[in-house]
């Protein structure tokens, strides 16, 4: 094309697993704000037209210029924000995933559909001066446009003006003849509420919140991360809503990271009846459009609070103030799947590039970010009272051994639950088994009954009556007879929720129980409803799983019965112990935290369990400080960084075979570079076979991250690079949360 000196070459990020980008020509029709790193295209990709990100111009390409299809559409007026541009090119980089992946992942799905956004500002283009036929006689189209505009005295949107036909390159002329002007228009101002921010006025802190909330105030300017390290009811969620007054003061937005099943509408309404500025929240409920609403009074920083759970980490910001991650410790900030990201570190990342401060709350902190806490590189803040003046009670450990059960209740507990519910309270029964029981035995042979396609036992359920996995979902008519000896003696074994309620029925008739796990509460708002229920303060029982434990404040529990607490004490996960002594602790922390007092039963096999004993008597504090003393010794994270390889198919041998040669293939490049790193495995995962398809680990750890990365770089390079390896399933996971 003559004038034109170099053709550009757009690098696009398209939805696909390769970590690559994608070479396009330009379309004809330059976007208004020209070619730009961030602007959302349409592109022809094989036989199907997908919405890729522009990431970067280029004059050449390796392929000929011959073969490269040309963008169909461009999708944005200006470019994507750049904060959230950033965070998803960092998130892509550290978790070695594929940029285009990670960008289609992280955007609202209006936006990944292709829809247009509205954006914070418009531009729009007007008619200038008395443009004559003559002037424009040798330019057609930019006379065709110029009549256009004269036709719009208001301004026409230059999205408008494309939608004509229209281009840049003909805006821009008539702008250098002065027939064409244009003026950024700002659609949303930000609502910034005159007079006070407050809607309600802030509780009067008491000293350790204050000397908290002191801390956070010396530094709002530049990146701060602190730690809050506050026992259950400690009133974190206080010190939480006085930062955000104060960054919210300032006209700078607050976004507040939660756990999934932390963002009730409870919390919710605690947030926005404490403001007058509007609190948006992002979750599960939203359709579509609203998500994109939600962003974009983000992205255009309308909304000054911006809360929601592990996803949210990727609302862009125009304003940022602070981040706060309440419930720090949580497994439900780890993504399992796809872009293996952790919100919480994530937040560490982003609120550094910020530069604003970071608060991470909890009252059993992960021993990672305790770590960073206890050296030095986070500021370490704490609250170790009650606003009720109740301390956290205390565990008591009583005996399973040698006793008889009832619902997999001791004698003990159930005298304990009776008075508890004569006093006029509440109680609440930690079980962490949903079903009814963990399984279904034969009484003369042993039999029980296993799934078809994972390594485990089916559980029984009652309501409805069938036997499930629940790795695989797979399910079972229950079985009259044993299938291995016919015999009719088959048994439930062990107690899951169902049991321990029934039980419970017939234990106390006169007493509402409410049972509350994932099948229980399927139906939207069911949960709701029974926290609403519990609230009123009727005595009554509540049976439930880890939905139950965390983040609720119950005024009314009094009692906290916990059925089994030996699920992680000799786990092959060295992180089960930490994770089950957080779920202890946060469950023993909804007793007593109101006007009451409270106590907190569990039944344990392992009654003299070192560990067990140092959590009852010293709380979780004292035990995560001896365990990071244990991982210290042990070298394991968070004194060494971890990314695990994991490998997955249907045939054993195929995936076995890959495994190895990965292996072999990496320690070959390790033993060729200085790059520290080990390489560990294969070994079959702690459950090989899941749904019929056999797992495999290899684990990378090193003593520096600066050693892990290159690493993980490389194996996944040479894994995508290697055709052998497209016949197995394979992810790598950095920094994981469990070795499953
Ligand atoms: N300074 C205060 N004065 C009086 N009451 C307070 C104060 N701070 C918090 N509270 C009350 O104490 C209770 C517990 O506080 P909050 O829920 O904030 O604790 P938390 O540490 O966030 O709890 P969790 O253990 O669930 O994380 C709430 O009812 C709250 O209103
Ligand atoms: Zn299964």
């Amino acid at each position: 094309m003559p004038g034109r000196i170099s053709v550009q070459v757009l690098k696009v990020a398209l939805p696909s697993p390769l970590r690559r980008l994608f070479d396009y020509l330009p379309a004809s029709t330059v976007p208004v704000c020209g070619w730009q790193p961030g602007l959302r295209v349409r592109v022809p990709f094989g036989r199907r037209d997908v919405v890729g990100v522009i990431v970067e111009l280029a004059e050449h390409s390796d392929l000929p210029f011959s073969q490269l299809r040309a963008v169909s559409e461009t999708l944005d007026e200006s470019p994507l924000p750049e904060d959230w541009l950033w965070l998803c090119r960092f998130a892509a980089r550290y978790y070695q995933h594929s940029l285009g992946d990670t960008l289609h992942h992280a955007m609202p799905a209006r936006l990944r559909q292709g829809h247009t956004m509205a954006g914070r500002t418009q531009t729009l283009w007007l008619a200038k001066g008395e443009g004559t036929e003559d002037t424009l006689s040798r330019a057609p189209k930019q006379a065709e446009l110029y009549a256009l505009l004269r036709q719009h005295p208001h301004g026409l949107p230059s999205r408008a003006i494309s939608a004509h036909g229209f281009g840049r390159d003909q805006l821009l002329a008539l702008e250098k003849k002065e027939l064409a002007i244009s003026r950024e228009v700002i659609l949303t101002a930000p609502s910034a509420p005159t007079g006070s921010l407050l809607a309600t006025p802030s509780l009067p802190l008491n000293r350790e919140q204050a000397t908290a909330l002191a801390a956070l105030h010396e530094k709002l300017d530049g990146y701060h991360p602190c730690l809050l390290e506050g026992i259950t009811g400690s009133g974190k969620t206080e010190v939480y809503l006085q930062l955000i007054e104060a960054v919210a003061g300032k006209g700078k937005q607050s976004l507040v990271l939660v756990p999934e099943i932390g963002l009730t509408p409870q919390t919710l309404a605690r947030f926005r009846s404490r403001f007058r500025v509007p609190v948006v929240a992002l979750h599960s409920g939203l359709t579509d459009p609203e998500r994109l609403d939600v962003w974009e009074a983000a992205a255009s920083g309308r909304a000054l609070i911006i809360i929601g759970t592990r996803s949210a980490i990727f609302t862009p910001l125009a304003n940022p103030g602070a981040i706060i991650v309440d419930e720090e410790h949580d497994g439900s900030y780890k993504q399992h799947d796809g872009l293996r990201y952790h919100a919480r570190d994530l937040a560490v990342a982003r609120a550094h590039y910020h530069k604003i401060p970071l608060l991470m709350g909890s009252a059993t902190p992960s021993l990672e970010s305790l770590h960073q806490a206890l050296s030095g590189s986070y500021r370490h803040l704490r609250l170790t009272q009650r606003p009720s003046r109740h301390p956290p009670a205390k565990l008591e450990l009583i005996d399973l051994r040698h006793q008889r059960r009832q619902g997999g209740l001791l004698p003990d507990a159930i005298k304990a639950i009776k008075s508890t519910l004569s006093a006029g309270k509440q109680v609440l029964i930690f079980i962490n088994r949903r079903g009814f029981a963990p399984t279904l035995a034969c009484h003369a042979c042993g039999w029980m009954a296993e799934c078809g396609q994972c390594d485990a036992r089916m559980t029984l359920h009652r309501q409805p009556a069938l036997l499930a996995c629940h790795h695989c979902d797979s399910r079972r008519a229950l079985p009259d007879a044993c299938p291995e000896c016919s015999s009719g003696d088959l048994r439930a074994l062990g107690s899951g929720t169902e049991r321990t309620e029934e039980t419970l029925q017939t234990l106390l008739p006169k007493t509402t129980i409410h049972r509350i796990d994932r099948d229980s509460t399927r139906r939207k708002d069911s949960f709701e409803q029974v926290l609403k229920e519990i609230q009123r303060g009727e005595p009554c029982v509540l049976v439930g799983t880890q939905m139950l434990a965390k983040g609720h404040h119950l005024p009314h529990v009094t009692l906290v019965v916990v059925v089994n607490a030996d699920g992680g004490l000799y786990a092959a996960d060295f992180r089960a112990l930490e994770h089950s002594a957080q779920l202890l602790e946060q469950v023993a922390g909804r007793a007593g935290r109101a006007a009451h007092p409270g106590r907190v039963l569990v039944q344990t096999l392992h009654p003299d369990d070192p560990h067990l004993g140092q959590l009852s008597e010293h709380g979780y504090g004292a035990l995560a400080r001896n365990m990071l003393e244990e991982r210290r010794i042990a070298k394991l994270p968070p004194f060494c960084f971890m990314a695990l390889l994991r490998i997955e198919s249907p045939n054993e041998q195929a995936a076995l075979a890959m495994a190895q040669q990965a292996a072999q293939a990496l320690r070959e490049w390790l033993k060729q570079t200085s790059v520290a790193t080990r390489c560990l495995g294969p070994v079959p995962a702690p459950m090989e076979r899941r749904q019929n398809r056999y797992h495999l680990h290899v684990m990378l750890t090193a003593d520096k991250r600066s050693q892990l990365h290159p690493a993980a770089s490389w194996l996944v390079q040479w894994l995508e690079a290697n055709r052998e390896a497209r016949k197995v399933r394979w992810s790598i996971d950095i920094d994981p949360q469990t070795l499953a």
